[in-house]
């Protein structure tokens, strides 16, 4: 049994129908990336399984049971964790202080100690406002909120946008390591050769139809996927 099955899952905006029957799965200790170009149906992809936006049909399901319906309180409570796009910490409050309060109702909280071996930089900036906090800083504190609830599984909007490359670099060192220690994680990307530096897996959303399916490796090697799905290498 695969630790997350979106199956055939259609959501909506209204009356405007963006996923179409779209199935992907992850097993535990997996790295999924979501590629496809602006529009694809990835965010919506994430948000239904957050529970965000309800499907009109289809299931999801985390260890065989149907979530879809459920409020995102009670998805994040059973370890799904979302880092959205746009980071959303809280810039008035320390490093620490954001730390604490995404732990406050995580059952297994990690420890600060934890988390700053995986961030050495927010140990340093532990006392700063988030809103002073450059770009990557921010995105390692978002990733680190995920984290200290002890997901069971994170789901990674568009983590790399707006980043520096020198960044990026070490934003995927970080990645490469979660994914090595097994940590489950689903990345939605833009930047196709960072996402697939770590990926274990990857899925082609195009229109919100799954459209690939199969390793980084049969991607590369598929010229016709990336430039027609992907829009990479035109
Ligand atoms: N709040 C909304 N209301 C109506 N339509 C929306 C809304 N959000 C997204 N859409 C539409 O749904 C489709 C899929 O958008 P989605 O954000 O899931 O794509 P994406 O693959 O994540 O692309 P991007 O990289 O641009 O975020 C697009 O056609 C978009 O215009």
């Amino acid at each position: 049994m695969s630790l997350l099955e979106v199956d055939k899952i259609n959501t909506l905006y209204g009356d405007s129908h963006v996923l179409f029957d779209l199935s992907i799965r992850v097993e535990q200790g997996e790295v999924v990336a979501l590629l496809g170009r602006n529009g694809a149906g990835k965010t919506t992809t994430l948000r239904s399984i957050m529970g965000v936006l309800s499907p009109r049909s289809g299931h999801i399901r985390l260890d065989g049971k149907s979530i879809e319906g459920l409020p995102p309180s009670a998805i994040a409570g059973m370890g799904v964790q979302l880092v959205p796009e746009e980071r959303a910490i809280f810039g008035g409050l320390t490093v620490e202080e954001n730390l604490r309060i995404a732990a406050l109702t995580a059952p297994n909280a990690w420890s600060y100690d934890r988390i700053y071996d995986v961030f050495p930089r927010l140990k340093e900036r532990r006392k700063s406002a988030g809103r002073t906090l450059s770009g990557g800083e921010q995105q390692m504190l978002a990733i680190a909120r995920a984290l200290i609830r002890d997901a069971r599984i994170i789901l990674l909007d568009e983590p790399f946008e707006g980043l520096a490359p020198l960044i990026v670099r070490d934003l995927v060192e970080v990645s490469r390591n979660l994914a090595a220690e097994g940590r489950t994680m689903i990345v939605v990307e833009q930047n196709v050769a960072a996402a697939l530096s770590f990926a274990n897996r990857v899925y082609g959303l195009n229109n919100g139809h799954v459209v690939f399916e199969g390793t980084p490796a049969d991607l590369n090697a598929s010229a016709d996927l990336m430039r027609d799905f992907l829009g990479v290498g035109m």
